[in-house]
């Protein structure tokens, strides 16, 4: 090679080896300087919320993180309220700020009347869509409309009146199992037993009968697939997990990647490196849960299309999703196959945890109030000695325990926070909040607000749903299923569900805590379950005939 062509190649190479590097370090102080914008000059000296209230920003990449996820849920968002009043602001991780406003003004606009400017953020989606379904929880705007029509039919009152009876078949099997536990331990004092796993069961047994005639059989099965996986799935969101499982979510690909049959085949690499091992298991539940939720469906489309007549007049949840399948004809909405499974986890999913977590809060709060439990009892034993099956009315006249479940779910909201993501730049409730600004939608705290509810606004006491206070507002002080259209359509049916089992519970047991200096243990998770699956002490009510 000439030595004027040498060099002119060596030059050439320079100038590509030069210009990538340049190109690199181009990219490399755009991300610094990102960065430093994001965690730094934004929340500190730029955000027009910079002047409201709140904690400390905290380290500068974490933010509070690390505070909120370690502490109970909803608590430390109640003493930020309590030290900085009721629009708090406070920064998350890499800088992303949260406002907090308790108002009804600022809820009715979120919540109610710009509901489709404020959806629900993409991490939570994601964390809702993993445990519960692509469904109803997870969709927004119009696709959430036509959803929300074709499915309310199931809730309506009339429905839910003519399936009370069938929650009792679970109930009945639920005290039983817990009559032949005690009689085994043969011990005077009683039994303790983990409330919570017992509750669950019945209320997932509930469900798979109620809503999609499939006997899950839980509640006799020690090692029912259903049961197991969807306790193993909840494990992975308490506790430590909570921060890696909406790290893993909120990774753009993998909550895809986790659904399909790919992330399935390939679920044992994330088990290369411990901190990750999490990822296996979360890829084997939901692949278990999706699979019975196919299997349900398959052998419940069966045995429809023998019987479509029967099928057309059907309310029920399964009866519905199917003719939401078979719609479209007549212009009526229309569910893809796969949709129709995510909606089946979804019911699945939605359906039974929360009620079972409702229902443990309540025996916990019964175990702690003796004069609340015995007047219960009282209460259920005048219908319970004649009529061991009451229906959806009976159940509704009953005062003290219409007071012990709305109080319970008060104090110890099954879902004690969601969030909200501003889509746009707005005014709310006199606070300009920027788009992208996440809101936390207290639950917890605007349940136990003192400002609201008065001096005892975080005890116990029944007796107050009998004489509401003054500042009550009947749809924004008592958010436990929130409000607006994406509030829980589940609300009426977990309500009269948790009475019918707490009744029943209450009339043939009566309930202690387990050990001396027990205190509750409510999860940092997205549901607020008991930690320790709620140990209690359980005897047989003693009757003279
Ligand atoms: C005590 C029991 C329950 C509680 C405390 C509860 C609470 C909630 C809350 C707070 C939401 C709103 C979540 C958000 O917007 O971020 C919600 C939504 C929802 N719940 Fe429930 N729930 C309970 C029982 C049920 C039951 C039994 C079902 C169904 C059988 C159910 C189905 C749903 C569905 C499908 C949604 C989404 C509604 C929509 O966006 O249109 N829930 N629930």
């Amino acid at each position: 090679m000439p030595l004027s062509a040498f060099f002119t190649d060596a030059v050439a190479r320079l100038s590509w080896v030069l210009t990538l590097q340049y190109v690199g370090l181009a990219l490399l102080a755009y991300i610094t300087l990102s960065l430093i914008y994001r965690v730094v000059l934004y929340p500190r000296y730029l955000s027009p919320l910079r002047h409201i209230p709140g904690p400390p920003l905290g380290s500068v990449i974490t933010g509070q993180f690390l505070n909120i996820i370690q502490s109970e849920a909803g608590i430390l968002q109640r003493d930020w309220v309590k030290q900085y009043g009721p629009v708090v602001r406070a920064v998350g991780p890499v800088g992303i700020e949260r406002v907090m406003l308790l108002s009804p003004e600022a809820m009715h606009k979120v919540l109610v009347s710009d509901w489709t400017e404020y959806p629900r953020p993409s991490f939570l989606r994601n964390i809702l869509g993993i445990v519960a379904g692509y469904g109803l929880l997870t969709v927004t705007g119009n696709e959430h409309k036509q959803m929300r029509r074709a499915m309310n039919p199931a809730f309506s009152i009339p429905n839910l009146m003519a399936q009370t009876d069938m929650y009792y078949d679970s109930i009945e099997i639920l005290i039983d199992m817990l009559h032949s536990e005690v009689k085994q331990a043969q011990a005077s004092e009683g039994k303790a037993m983990r409330m919570y796993e017992w509750a669950s069961k019945v209320t997932l047994d509930i469900i798979c009968d109620t809503a999609f005639g499939y006997h899950s059989n839980s509640l006799r099965d020690p090692h029912n697939e259903l049961t197991e996986a969807y306790e193993q799935l909840l494990n992975l969101q308490t506790g430590s997990n909570l921060a890696l499982f909406a790290a893993f979510v909120s990774t753009p690909g993998l909550p895809w990647f986790f659904c399909s049959d790919l992330g399935y085949k390939y679920r044992h690499w994330f088990q290369i490196w411990k901190p990750l091992a999490m990822g296996t298991t979360l890829i084997d539940c939901t692949h278990r849960i999706r699979n019975i939720a196919k299997r349900m469906l398959s052998e419940k489309m069966a045995d429809m299309a023998v019987d479509v007549e029967d099928t057309a007049a059907k309310k029920d949840i399964m009866s519905l999703l199917v003719r939401a399948r078979r719609g479209g004809e007549k212009g009526e909405y229309k569910l893809s196959d796969d949709a129709l499974v995510e909606q089946v986890l979804t019911f699945l999913g939605a359906g039974h945890e929360t009620t079972a977590s409702g229902i443990s809060w309540t025996l916990w709060l019964l175990a702690n109030d003796i004069r609340a439990q015995s007047k219960l009892r009282e209460e259920v034993t005048a219908v319970f000695a004649t009529n061991t099956r009451p229906d959806y009315r009976t159940l509704k006249e009953l005062k003290m325990l219409e007071c012990v479940v709305m109080e319970s779910l008060r104090l110890l909201p099954p879902v004690p926070m969601t969030f909200r993501i501003a889509a746009k730049s707005d005014w709310v409730d006199g606070v300009w909040v920027p788009k992208g600004t996440l809101f936390y939608i207290p639950i917890r705290v605007i349940n136990t607000w003192k400002e609201v509810w008065g001096e005892n606004a975080e005890e116990f006491y029944p007796e107050r749903w009998l004489n509401l206070p003054e500042k009550y507002n009947p749809t924004f002080s008592f958010l436990s299923f929130i409000t607006g259209p994406h509030g829980c359509i589940g609300k009426t049916m977990s309500i009269s569900e948790m009475k019918a089992v707490i009744a029943a519970l209450i009339f043939h047991f009566e309930f202690v805590p387990a050990y001396e200096g027990q205190v509750a243990k409510p999860t940092a998770a997205v549901t607020m379950k008991p930690e320790d699956s709620m140990p209690l002490l359980i005897r047989p009510v003693k009757r003279t005939v």
